[in-house]
Parts: C-alpha cells; sequence; structure tokens
C-alpha cells in the first residue's frame, strides 16, 4: 500500500527525516511514535504531500505520489492543524470530501448518516459543531476524513485534546472500527500506551530516523536499545558484562536469559522483576517512595552503590518507606541491550 524509500526533509541545518524507510501493508494499522521533535509529524505530512521531501520517494499502490498535490493522493487526514469548519452543521463536515469529489446530495447524505451511525453519533447530522464535546468532535473529524473512503487514513495525535479515560474507551473503538472497514491506517502519536492499543506495528523514532519498529509485544519485550526502553517508561538500566547467565553490574550479579549476548551491555530489569525479600538476600536497599497505580504499586529501591530501582508490588506486599529489603532478579524480565553509546 505505502512505500517510503530513503525520506529525507531538511530545515535549515536540521534534518527532521534522515533517509526513513516505511512500509505499511494494506488493512494494517502502523502507529509511529517518539519523543516531541523526533520528525513523527514531518514523516506524516511528507506522506501526505503538505511537506515537499529534500531526498527519497513516497508511493502509494505502486505510484510515485511526487507530482500528486495533497488531495489527489487518495488519503483521509485527520491532522490537529485541520479542523471542522465551526460554520457548517455536523453532517455538512462529514460530506465535505463527497462534495468535492462531486458526489450528489443524497448520496453525500446517505453516507454521512452512515459514517456518523459508525462512530457513534446517530442522527447527530444536523447538530451544531460548536455545540460538541472534544469526544464527539473528534469523532466528527473521524468521519470527515474516513468519508471518501480513502486508501491510506492518516491520524496524527488523533486522540490529543482528550481526557484519559475518554482516549482508552476511544482506542478500543477506532481498532474495532477499522478492523471492521479494512481500513489501512498511519497513525502519529507521542503517547505509547495509545500507540500499543491502537497499532499492529509500532515504529518509534529518534532524531529522525526510526529506531526500531515491530508488534507491540516485540517492542514491549525486546526494546531495541536504551532508548526505546527509556522511552517505553523502563528506568531500571544499567551498565553491564555479561557472562554465561549472569550479568555483573553495580547492583551485582544479575541473572540474564539463556542465550543472551555476551560482553559489555546495557542490562534493563523490568520492574516485574525486581523481586523484594527479606534483608539478607540479594542485593540490599532502602525503600523510597511508593507510587499507586491501580493495579499494583511501584516502589524505588535505593541500593547502597549504583542507580535507584522501581519494582513493581502487589497492592497487599508493599513494604514500608525507610525499610531494609533484599532484592533478587528474575532473569525472565531481563533483557541485554546493545552497550551504551
Ligand atoms: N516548518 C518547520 N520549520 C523548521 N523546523 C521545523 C519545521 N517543522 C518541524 N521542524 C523541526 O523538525 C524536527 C522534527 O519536527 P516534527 O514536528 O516532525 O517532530 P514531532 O516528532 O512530530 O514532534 P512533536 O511530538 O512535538 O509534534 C524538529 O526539530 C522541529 O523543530
Amino acid at each position: 500500500m505505502l512505500a517510503v524509500e530513503s525520506a529525507t526533509v531538511r530545515f535549515g541545518r536540521r534534518t527532521a527525516l534522515d533517509a526513513v524507510d516505511l512500509e505499511v501493508a494494506d488493512h494494517e494499522i502502523v502507529c509511529v511514535l517518539g519523543p516531541s521533535g523526533s520528525g513523527k509529524s514531518t514523516l506524516l505530512r511528507a506522506v501526505a504531500g503538505l511537506q515537499p521531501l529534500d531526498g527519497g520517494r513516497v508511493f502509494l499502490d505502486g505510484v510515485d505520489q511526487a507530482s500528486l498535490p495533497v488531495h489527489r493522493r487518495g488519503l483521509g487526514l485527520m491532522f490537529q492543524d485541520h479542523q471542522l469548519f465551526p460554520h457548517r452543521d455536523v453532517g455538512a463536515n462529514v460530506a465535505f470530501g463527497l462534495r468535492m469529489h462531486g458526489v450528489p446530495r443524497a448520496e453525500r447524505d446517505r453516507r454521512a448518516g452512515e459514517l456518523l451511525d459508525m462512530v457513534g453519533l446517530p442522527g447527530a447530522g444536523r447538530r451544531a459543531v460548536a455545540a460538541l464535546s472534544g469526544g464527539e468532535q473528534q469523532r466528527v473529524a473521524l468521519a470527515r476524513a474516513l468519508a471518501p473512503r480513502p486508501k491510506l487514513l492518516m491520524l496524527d495525535e488523533p486522540l490529543g485534546q482528550l481526557d484519559r479515560s475518554l482516549r482508552e474507551r476511544l482506542v478500543v473503538e477506532l481498532r474495532t472500527l477499522f478492523g471492521r472497514l479494512g481500513t489501512t491506517v498511519l497513525a502519529v502519536t507521542h503517547d505509547q500506551g495509545e500507540a500499543f492499543a491502537l497499532a499492529d506495528r509500532v515504529v518509534v523514532m529518534r532524531d529522525g530516523r526510526i529506531a526500531q519498529q515491530g508488534t507491540p509485544l516485540e517492542v514491549w519485550q525486546q526494546p531495541a536499545s536504551a532508548f526505546v526502553a527509556r522511552f517505553l517508561g523502563f528506568d531500571n538500566l544499567v551498565d553491564a558484562t555479561v557472562t554465561g547467565s549472569a550479568a555483573d553490574t553495580v547492583w551485582g550479579k544479575v541473572p540474564v536469559p539463556e542465550d543472551s549476548s555476551q560482553g559489555e551491555c546495557e542490562l534493563l530489569v523490568r520492574p516485574g522483576g525486581v523481586r523484594i525479600g527479606g534483608p539478607k538476600e540479594g542485593l540490599r536497599c532502602t525503600v523510597g517512595v511508593r507510587t499507586f497505580r491501580g493495579h499494583h504499586v511501584t516502589v524505588a529501591l535505593h541500593p547502597g552503590d549504583g542507580p535507584s530501582l522501581q519494582a513493581e508490588c502487589g497492592l497487599r506486599d508493599t513494604p514500608e518507606e525507610g525499610d531494609v529489603v533484599g532484592v533478587t532478579f528474575d532473569p525472565a524480565e531481563t533483557v541485554v541491550l546493545p552497550p551504551a553509546g
């Protein structure tokens, strides 16, 4: 469906996109995520034709898009700077693209009604846009983008403005809707929870390049680097040297999975793999701040030497702040990453 080859965009001396290759298959949902300034929006805008390329090419269904303006690319865009038309009602907003394509009035109304049903706003066609909540406006924007049955739907921070609980609900609805319609989607978000819930494949960007791509499970289980691990919210990272099935670290010997690569590395221990026991077992730590997370508690552990550790504890077995405990590590929850630098 979409093939981006070596796409490069420069703003003055700054390279916002650095020879990026990306493919999106038919019916696939791909989410691009990364920190602010990593090039996500530039990538999306380059695919849409809103941002000229300094190098590389964009193909849709095998056709080079270089000479095609935005409105001839067959894309559905839901971008933050493409707000709804405030003076038109909901139905006219949804039908806008269809009107541009010369679809007759009766057919436009029928399709707009169908799409509003689909996004959970049945019968909202005559409502004023200004009278809708933020979440409802997002749904209308989505219906508008979907109306012309685009080859590829492109979403930039689709749920950006909404509060957390609404986002969590909408993301599930979106995934179900896209699955039902067989929509191919390229979305950009800085919220990793959203990306992981929505995507078949996530693409993590750093400084205009792809740092890693894979299914949400692959990326979560095996981050490619300390950068990706940190971006996913993992903080238990330490320099290490692996020999056999253990790594030497400032936290002492940490067991690692069989067949881990040997030698210098950066070691990640997921918080679920930090086991808290009596003070005589393993690494001696003092319990610091405890943060309630709903289904578990995150506990900061301070060893005498080296960086602090985060542990995930059950609600009932959380140690008290100030307790002295012993820490051991579960090899199934450790990941050997390439050495820093
Ligand atoms: N029109 C522009 N002129 C100059 N520099 C730009 C322009 N647009 C983007 N940049 C720069 O290009 C880099 C990538 O920006 P981009 O907006 O693609 O990042 P992003 O990952 O989408 O960030 P965010 O999550 O903050 O939206 C940044 O350093 C940004 O400052």
